[in-house]
């Protein structure tokens, strides 16, 4: 699979940099901020708290400030004649510093209303500073931000990654205009925030790190935009047109180092737009390989699914016109007397093999119970241990039965089915995964495949996937060899069969998860496999199906 083969020069904004775990301390993250919306949504409450307690912060230091100043002034204040006059005697009869000092002793000695004001200086202005100094704002800082902190580890230099990660993927995938983006227009949608020079220079260097050398080229251009917009007071010291055309420059001559390699291979990765050779090649990588094969047959050369899989998230669809015309929605009610009065709103998305998407299959109660257990127990994906493994940036958690007693959701999908979903060998555990954005799951197929003829359970037959929310935009389901997506649709399962009938792996079902753009994404999902259903899930005469 292209999309698992790890490019000679470094990865993809198609599979996340991984990230050592930490080991626990005393802190610890079961799942990093970027990829969990729990995580993040509680980091958001903690930064309001941790913002009051900087405001207070700042107040303390100006208290301080405040407190110095008027000592030296009132210091000053009493002092600036004898200076002049002392400064008059210095210059005509070369005193020297330590007569200098009894001079100005003696005058304020002399003085009643100097003692007076020195006296009080002492006795009020520092040791009012001294207080200050002792109570100790910083200490006080500190332990707040400990406390509201609590066992979780602040965002870290690699949480930063994660998030820019994300960025780049959607920028990726959904070839994102940089301009509109930078000033808060993501996709279409104002947000209302924007992002800084400075910031779109950080982020160039990261596709620059990671060797994603077209956006990169994307972001140092976005740069240089905004640059020429800013006054000279506003720009940071740091950064000037001459820099990010020397790193347009350098970036430029490292695509092209590789751009002959990489043609070959049609990787889609690192060069997404041609950005260095002449007229040799005059289309984007994208389109040429849209132009070819989107939307083809293939067999084993998954180029085609790679570049099928973005199309379809960009909302390409496939089918033609003889496949849509079976398409079709009906109630049902025959599959179990549990449906007589609460039929089924079935949407059929594709025939053979068949896809089925099931309306309203669980309701608010039953989506409020899943993510409410799922929401401590989310971990992040096991990295990847082998360029096989499908590149997941996503959180999940495994529920057992007892978990979620409350509701009887399994007894629902076996009588919608008529498969033994409830054993412990019948299925596996209902999972819940969650993304934010730019979370995605690369293609792949559900179907374990010969690993599993020897299992106990026996392979995956089925995948019932219910999604928990509606998602704002991106997030689809899409399904490279049947040229369809689903969309996410709260309460709605979707249905399959991971493998034919023969035993062997369906590989018209692979999909994957298009990487969200805007809110969040959850999602359930049920296997339930062979052994246990052998009986109900016979073979088929045919072999070959
Ligand atoms: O989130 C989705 O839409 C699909 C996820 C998926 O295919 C999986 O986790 O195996
Ligand atoms: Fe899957």
């Amino acid at each position: 699979n292209l999309a698992n083969t790890p490019g000679p020069i470094g990865g993809s904004p198609y599979s996340a940099p991984v990230h050592q775990l930490k080991t626990p301390g005393e802190t610890f993250q079961p799942v990093p901020y970027a990829l969990s919306s729990i995580y993040l949504t509680d980091l958001a409450k903690r930064e309001e708290q941790v913002h009051e307690r900087v405001v207070e912060y700042l107040r303390s230091l100006e208290d301080r400030l405040e407190l110095v100043k008027t000592y030296l002034m009132d210091y000053d204040d009493s002092q600036s004649n004898i200076k002049d006059e002392i400064d008059m005697n210095a210059t005509e009869s070369l005193i020297n510093s330590s007569e200098v000092e009894t001079l100005r002793a003696l005058k304020v000695t002399a003085s009643p209303i100097r003692s007076y004001r020195m006296i009080r200086r002492f006795a009020q202005d520092l040791r009012a500073i001294d207080k200050h100094i002792r109570d100790d704002a910083e200490s006080l800082f500190l332990d707040q931000m400990a406390e509201i902190q609590g066992m979780h580890n602040w965002p870290s230099e690699d949480d930063t990654y994660d998030v820019m990660d994300g960025i780049l993927r959607i920028h990726f995938f959904y070839k994102l205009n940089l301009t509109e983006f930078v000033q808060g227009r993501v996709n279409g949608t104002e947000t209302g925030v924007k992002l800084s020079t400075r910031q779109c220079w950080n982020i160039a260097q990261f596709a620059i790190r990671w060797q994603f050398y077209t956006l990169a080229m994307e972001w140092l251009e976005v740069t240089k935009w905004k640059l020429r917009q800013e006054s000279e007071e506003e720009r940071w010291p740091g950064l000037s047109e001459e820099i990010v055309i020397a790193a347009e420059r350098r970036t430029r001559e490292h695509h092209d180092k590789h751009f002959d390699d990489q043609i070959e291979k049609r990787s889609p990765f690192i060069f997404v737009n041609q950005v260095g050779k002449g007229p040799g090649l005059p289309k984007t990588m994208r389109e040429h390989l849209m132009e070819n094969y989107l939307g083809r047959e293939f067999g084993e050369d998954t180029d085609f699914s790679f570049i099928n899989y973005v199309a379809l998230c960009n909302g390409y669809n496939f089918q033609n016109q003889e496949e849509k015309n079976k398409l079709s929605c009906w109630l049902e009610r025959d599959r179990h007397p549990y449906f007589i009065l609460n039929p089924l709103k079935m949407e059929l998305l594709h025939e053979e093999p068949y896809l089925v998407q099931i309306h309203d299959f669980i309701g608010d109660h039953w989506i409020q119970v899943l993510k409410r257990v799922a929401s401590p127990m989310l971990e992040r994906a096991p990295p990847r241990n082998h360029a096989k493994a499908t590149p997941r940036t996503a959180t999940y958690a495994w529920l057992q039965d007892e978990d979620i007693e409350e509701i009887s959701l399994i007894n629902k999908i076996e009588s919608f089915t008529g498969l033994k979903v409830a054993t412990e060998r019948a299925s596996e555990r209902l999972q819940i995964a969650s993304y934010t954005f730019g979370g995605h799951v690369g293609t792949h197929v559900d179907s374990l495949g010969s690993q599993a003829h020897l299992d106990e359970k026996g392979d995956r037959i089925f995948t019932l996937l219910i999604y928990l929310n509606d998602v704002e935009r991106g997030g689809l389901t899409a399904f490279p060899v049947l040229g369809t997506t689903v969309k996410p649709m709260k309460g709605s399962a979707v249905l399959w069969y991971d493998s034919l009938k023969n035993g062997e792996v369906d590989g018209r079902m692979l999909h994957g998860a298009c990487p969200l753009i805007l809110g969040q994404k959850w999602i359930a999902t049920k296997w339930t496999h062979l052994n246990e259903n052998m009986f109900k899930w016979p073979c088929a005469l045919n072999p070959e199906v």
